[in-house]
């Protein structure tokens, strides 16, 4: 089956900033695949040369078979975007404005509208400008799922939601895949991509600086590390930390027997927490990293500021 989203050396020049340079890309049919990176590495960018909102400087891509610049709106209709900056507002009600957008997408099965409202608890008879951001989030996640599109380019779609909600729209995700649709996921938060998506592709300065699949990029191994125990002695504990859980950080007495540390483990939770199981635990608290410090510790270099080059004629 071809794949879903094929791109070849897709580049995006603004004048002397580089946007994306040089992306290959393949996204399977049926899968979810992630993009991730830190602000500006170019994540939008690339989306919106997909969906043809930009042109590319250079490269070629295909979506569903098709190009983004001649594939026209036989081809949008069959995709389900949410913009990065999605702007709505004004004083039509979201159903009347969802019902306006189903006329111009796929057709849009009956009750399809009013379950996605109710999954994400969406009051759809509301003015759209007296909506707050994560419920015009929401109405933005409606719109593009409503038509049960092939395809889903969703470009940091949880932004503004509440954990409640980023669960169910996970779930909607899992379902779309289940039903054999692609779905195409921005974010910066590495959690969220952990949990959703088959493939990753990490940018940094519009470039892809690692790529496969989640669990060979390995990226969930970092956490850092906060806890109180009772029983030892710091110098103790420090070394079997050390030794044991691929523990850095600091260990030190404080007030009345505990004893405290703070500090990031290299390996999985499973060797700490049966270090200080041998203890009295007092208090204890595990935390993902940022992408960025994940990506570092992997790759060992920090992101970079966005790279900037001579500008070429006609870019
Ligand atoms: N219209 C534009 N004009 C000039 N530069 C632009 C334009 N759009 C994007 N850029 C630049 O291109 C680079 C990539 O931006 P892009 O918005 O694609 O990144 P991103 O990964 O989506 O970031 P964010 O998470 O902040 O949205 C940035 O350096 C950005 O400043």
């Amino acid at each position: 089956m071809p794949a879903a989203i094929q791109t070849h050396a897709l580049s995006k020049r603004y004048g002397a900033t580089t946007a994306v340079a040089s992306l290959d890309l393949t996204v399977e049919p049926g899968s979810v695949f992630g993009l991730i990176g830190p602000n500006g590495s170019g994540k939008t960018t690339t989306l919106r040369m997909l969906l043809d909102i930009i042109r590319p400087t250079a490269g070629t891509a295909s979506v569903l078979g098709a190009s983004p610049r001649s594939g026209g709106p036989a081809l949008r209709r069959r995709i389900g975007y949410i913009p990065g900056d999605l702007r709505l507002g004004g004083r039509i009600r979201g159903r009347t404005l969802l019902h306006h957008l189903a006329d111009l997408s796929s057709p849009v099965p009956p009750g399809s509208i009013d379950s996605l409202a109710e999954r994400l608890g969406l009051d759809l008879s509301r003015p759209v400008g007296t909506l707050s951001k994560g419920n015009r989030q929401k109405l933005g996640l409606v719109q593009a799922f409503m038509h049960n599109p092939d395809l889903l380019i969703l470009d940091e779609p949880t932004s503004g939601l509440d954990p409640l909600v980023q669960r169910e729209f996970l779930e909607m995700v899992h379902e779309a895949r289940a039903a054999g649709r692609t779905v195409l996921l921005s974010s910066h938060v590495l959690s969220e991509i952990q949990q959703a998506a088959d493939m990753v592709a990490v940018l940094s300065q519009g470039r892809v600086v690692a790529q496969g699949d989640v669990a060979s990029l390995r990226l969930n191994n970092l956490r850092h590390v906060r806890a109180a125990v009772a029983g030892t002695e710091p110098d103790t504990l420090q070394g079997q930390l050390e030794r044991s859980a691929h523990f850095t950080g600091t260990v030190t007495a404080r007030e009345g027997n505990a004893v405290h540390l703070r500090g990031t483990l290299a390996g999985g939770v499973d060797p700490f927490i049966k270090v200080l199981a041998r203890y009295q635990v007092l208090d204890l608290a595990v935390e993902e990293p940022d992408l960025e410090e994940s990506v570092l510790s992997l790759y060992g270099r920090p992101w970079e500021a966005p790279q900037t080059e001579e500008p070429e004629p006609g870019t």
